[in-house]
């Protein structure tokens, strides 16, 4: 491998281990509590003896983390740096725990979603999605997930453009409840709130409970919602609140101001399980398929397609179209009226069929006669896990 650094590698790979390691005894000593329900947070709370300094308030959902700004950041010291792609120069080596890369910081709803699909795996940090891919392509980690579309919020589209752009391959599927809490720094109260940070997803989510709680704070956004948590602790922003998970105020030492702020208590975000190799699609549990083709531009080229799958009784359950980048316009002369230009679209979509069932390879036989292009990007099982109930917004603060 011409211009690999060994000793970069090395250097990356301890800096990451021991960072780690730290991460993990921070763990052990702050349980984990993995998207409960605001109610059962709010009596845990009631009824928990200590935190890590023992002082939790009457009414706050704070639980185990530190509850004063210094000591909130003397935490955030050991938490795991998130890689960025300067950072992938690669380790591959690691025992048989499953290595999860998703983007953003510890208490990240793409974190909880690593925790639903791998329990037992152990979640890397990323900067950016991109960084998640490279993580796996490059062996650092097992899996990437990555958010695709929310109920609310709808599809996250440049994530569909990296599934194309990179050659990974879908191998499961995650649905989350996402339950957002309105969080600030301890003693803060919404009447004394300017600004209000987080991931653009999660303002969209939130937007109209905002301004029904009387928010009129700008709204900015960034990176991730664990990321706009960390951030207010990091610079002491007393005027200044994020929209973030029950386990992000927990990790961060935040107060809850209000729970369960979502627009529609039953939010969810859909996402995709990543890896270098596909899954070996069955037929004896449900699976759904996902593919991007493109068409030849002609009258009916989509209602024809798409009767590949209503022909043979198969649910479409996404449809998306995206712009083709490296040909984006088509233009075409015509001598008697000028040029006409046609954007050209990809089209996502997922059908609930496995492919070793004999219809879907038929459907994809037929879509062949139309597409200039096709790929499947993974057949994978279908999340199939109850919905628990949501719970009822709750101001928890105003003073
Ligand atoms: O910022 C996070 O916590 C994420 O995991 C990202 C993300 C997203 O990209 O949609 C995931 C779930 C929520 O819908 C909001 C934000």
């Amino acid at each position: 491998m011409a211009g690999y650094n060994l000793g970069e590698f090395y250097a990356t790979r301890d800096a990451w281990n021991s960072r780690h390691a730290q991460w993990q005894s921070h763990c052990a000593i702050v349980s984990s509590q993995s998207i409960a329900q605001p109610e059962e947070q709010h009596e845990h709370s009631k009824n928990a003896g200590s935190g890590i300094n023992g002082d939790l308030k009457e009414g706050s959902i704070q639980i185990l983390a530190a509850s004063n700004g210094a000591a909130a950041k003397s935490m955030m010291m050991i938490l795991p740096k998130p890689l960025s792609i300067a950072d992938l120069a690669m380790p591959p080596s690691h025992g048989s725990t499953l290595r999860v890369a998703y983007q953003g910081v510890p208490g990240a709803y793409s974190e909880a979603a690593a925790s639903k699909a791998y329990p037992e795996c152990e979640p890397i940090p990323c900067e950016q999605f991109e960084a998640t891919f490279q993580a796996v392509e490059l062996w650092i980690a097992d899996r990437a997930v990555l958010p695709i579309e929310n109920s609310l919020g709808g599809s996250i589209h440049r994530n569909y453009d990296l599934l194309l752009r990179h050659r990974l391959h879908i191998v499961g599927e995650v649905q989350l409840p996402v339950h957002h809490c309105l969080m600030a720094l301890p003693g803060a109260s919404i009447e004394g709130i300017r600004r209000v940070i987080s991931h653009p997803q999660a303002l969209a989510q939130v937007e109209h409970t905002l301004t029904n709680l009387g928010l009129q704070a700008a709204r900015e956004a960034v990176d991730d919602t664990a990321g706009a948590a960390q951030h207010i602790v990091a610079n002491n922003l007393r005027d200044t609140a994020a929209v973030a998970s029950a386990r992000a105020a927990e990790i961060y030492g935040m107060d809850v101001l209000a729970s369960g702020i979502q627009d529609d208590p039953g939010n969810m975000t859909r996402f995709l399980m990543l890896a270098r190799e596909p899954i070996i699609p069955r037929t004896d549990r449900r699976f759904k398929t996902s593919i991007v083709f493109a068409l030849e531009e002609a009258p009916g080229a989509l209602f024809k397609a798409l009767s590949a799958f209503a022909l043979r009784n198969i649910n479409l359950t996404k449809i998306e179209s995206r712009p083709q980048k490296n040909r984006p316009v088509r233009v075409v002369d015509d001598s008697n009226h000028g040029t006409a230009k046609y954007f050209e679209y990809l089209f996502y979509i997922d059908f609930e069929a496995s492919m070793a069932d004999p219809r879907a390879q038929n459907a994809l036989g037929q879509l062949q006669e139309f597409a200039s292009f096709i790929r499947v990007l993974g057949s994978y099982p279908m999340d199939m896990t109850p919905v628990v109930p949501p719970g009822k917004p709750k101001v928890i603060s105003t003073t």
